[in-house]
């Protein structure tokens, strides 16, 4: 009987979906060779399933996927995990409502981060699925939890699922890591645009009474 017995079908449902996951932070363009991870957390069971660590976008399958414990100590798979498996385990650790956890060097919001800017909340978009702006949390290094303490840290009293860790790149957290990686894909656009329309003018935030009734209406009525 080992640690994985009891969530093993849950974890062959999430290798897959994991796995999958992955292709659209290519289709979207927002990684390079083999930067950027997602991970999910296992319910029922302090585990993550995560990307193994340099191996290509197109090499990645459910069976390549890495099951490790929320410190990052391998449980199954054939490949090491992810460098950044201890702050994606920190986030889990820390923020029980999290479900999926999504790291991208995503071209316009990385360079956010580079200047340790937030992304102010200028467009519904941003209100809708931000709640605000998009923070930028604190530089760190990568391979201990230094990453995930700094997410957490700026996250943790923040609407917004998506943090720009300083002269880094975005981190995005979910319910689930499909919504983690919706708030990657969603981060990207809205770097873009904000920077765009900077390079014309003035760029005035939304007041925050709208803020708050953008947020509560993407949150709670739009879609089906
Ligand atoms: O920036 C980093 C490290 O924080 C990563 O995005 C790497 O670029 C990809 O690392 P692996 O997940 O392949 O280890």
């Amino acid at each position: 009987m080992t640690v994985l017995d009891d969530v093993a079908t849950t974890v062959g449902e999430l290798r897959r979906t994991v796995s999958d996951l992955h292709s659209q932070l290519t289709k979207y363009g927002l990684v390079i060779w083999t930067a950027g991870n997602v991970s999910a957390r296992v319910p029922g069971a302090d585990l993550m399933v995560i990307k193994p660590s340099g191996v290509d976008y197109d090499e990645l399958t459910p069976e390549s996927m890495v099951v490790t414990d929320l410190h990052g100590t391998l449980v199954d798979g054939e490949h090491a995990p992810s460098s950044d498996t201890a702050a994606h385990g920190y986030v889990y650790r820390h923020m029980p409502q999290v479900g999926g956890v999504v790291h991208t060097h995503s071209t316009y919001a990385t360079a956010w981060a580079a200047r340790s800017e937030p992304i102010p909340c200028a467009l519904t978009m941003i209100g809708d699925e931000f709640g605000g702006e998009v923070p930028v949390g604190p530089f760190a290094l990568i391979g201990d939890d230094s990453i995930g303490r700094g997410i957490v840290e700026t996250l943790r009293d923040s609407r917004s699922p998506a943090v720009l860790m300083a002269q880094h790149g975005p981190f995005t957290i979910g319910k689930d890591a499909w919504a983690a990686v919706k708030a990657a894909v969603m981060v990207e656009d809205v770097a873009r645009t904000v920077h765009i329309a900077r390079q014309l003018g003035d760029v005035p935030p939304i007041g925050q009474a709208d803020v708050d009734k953008l947020y509560d209406r993407y949150q709670n009525v739009y879609g089906q």
